[in-house]
C-alpha cells in the first residue's frame, strides 16, 4: 500500500488555481525528491495534504484512507508529518518543549527525545534554550526533529537545506539517509540536486502546477530532465 497517493489534484488559493492535475505516489519507506523552479507549486502540494490550500478536485489518499474532504489534521493522525518551509520554531518554547510538542500529535515508535538527541546532539546540549536562540541550521534540525517526534510513516520536508552552509548540507544528507534507514518515508522539496542525489530514490519534476517529469534519482542530471526543471 502507498504511504501517500495523490490523484488528479487541482488546488490553489482563493480564486487562483496553482496545481493542475497532479498525480504523485510515495511508497512506504521510499524517499522522493520534489523539484522544480520557484513558484512551480511544490509547497502548495505539500500543504494540500494538510488541507491548507483550497482543494478543487482530485483525491488524496494516506495508505487506505481518502482524506481530501476530511479535516486538515487527518493526515497527521494517519502518520504524516511536515517540517514546513521557514522552520516555524515556536518562539516562546525551549528546544525540548518544541520537540515534545511534536510528540503530542503522534504515535509511539523509533523516534523519542533520546533518538532525536542521538541524531542531533546539539539539540540536547541546547535543550533548555529558547528555540529561536538557535542558529539557522540548528532551527532546521529542530523542525525536522519535531516532525520526527510524531513517529510519522511519511515525513514531508519543504526545502530543508534553505540557508544551510555546504557542511551543514552534508549533515542533512546523513540525516535524510538515517530517516530513510529507520523506515520512514520521505517527500522532500529541494533545490540542491547534489543533496537529493545522495539521499533520495526517485524524483518528480513540477512546472507550472503540473508534473512534467520523473525518474530514478540517477537520471536527474540528464539534459532532458535539467531542461524540464528549468520550465
Ligand atoms: N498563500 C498563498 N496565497 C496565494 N497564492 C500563493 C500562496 N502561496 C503560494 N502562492 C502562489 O502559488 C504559486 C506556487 O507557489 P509555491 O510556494 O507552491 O511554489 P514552490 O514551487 O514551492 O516555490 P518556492 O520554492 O518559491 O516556494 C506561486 O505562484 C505563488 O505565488
Amino acid at each position: 500500500m502507498s504511504a501517500l497517493r495523490i490523484h488528479s489534484l487541482f488546488a490553489g488559493y482563493g480564486a487562483s488555481t496553482v496545481l493542475r492535475g497532479i498525480d504523485l505516489t510515495v511508497e512506504e519507506g521510499e524517499s522522493v525528491a520534489l523539484v522544480g523552479r520557484n513558484g512551480a507549486g511544490k509547497s502548495t502540494l505539500l500543504l494540500s495534504v494538510f488541507r491548507e490550500t483550497n482543494i478543487l478536485s482530485g483525491e488524496i489518499w494516506v495508505r487506505d484512507r481518502r482524506i481530501d474532504a476530511l479535516p486538515g489534521y487527518t493526515a497527521a493522525k494517519l502518520g504524516v508529518a511536515i517540517a514546513p518551509q521557514g522552520r516555524r520554531v515556536l518562539p516562546n518554547l525551549t528546544v525540548k518543549e518544541n520537540l515534545l510538542l511534536g510528540r503530542s500529535t503522534g504515535r509511539a515508535g523509533h523516534w523519542t527525545l533520546k533518538t532525536i538527541y542521538e541524531l542531533f546532539p546539539v539539540l540536547e546540549e541546547r535543550a533548555d534554550r529558547l528555540g529561536t536562540m538557535l542558529s539557522g541550521g540548528q532551527q532546521q534540525m529542530l523542525a525536522i526533529g519535531r516532525a520526527l517526534m510524531a513517529n510519522p510513516s511519511l515525513i514531508l520536508l519543504d526545502e530543508p537545506s534553505e540557508g544551510l552552509s555546504p557542511v551543514l548540507i552534508d549533515g542533512l544528507v546523513d540525516t535524510l539517509n538515517k530517516i530513510r534507514g529507520a523506515g520512514t518515508g520521505v517527500l522532500v522539496v529541494e533545490q540542491h540536486l547534489s543533496l537529493v542525489k545522495r539521499a533520495t530514490d526517485r524524483f518528480v519534476i513540477l512546472a507550472k502546477g503540473e508534473v512534467v517529469g520523473s525518474g530514478t534519482i540517477g537520471a536527474i542530471g540528464k539534459p532532458e530532465n535539467q531542461a524540464l526543471m528549468a520550465l
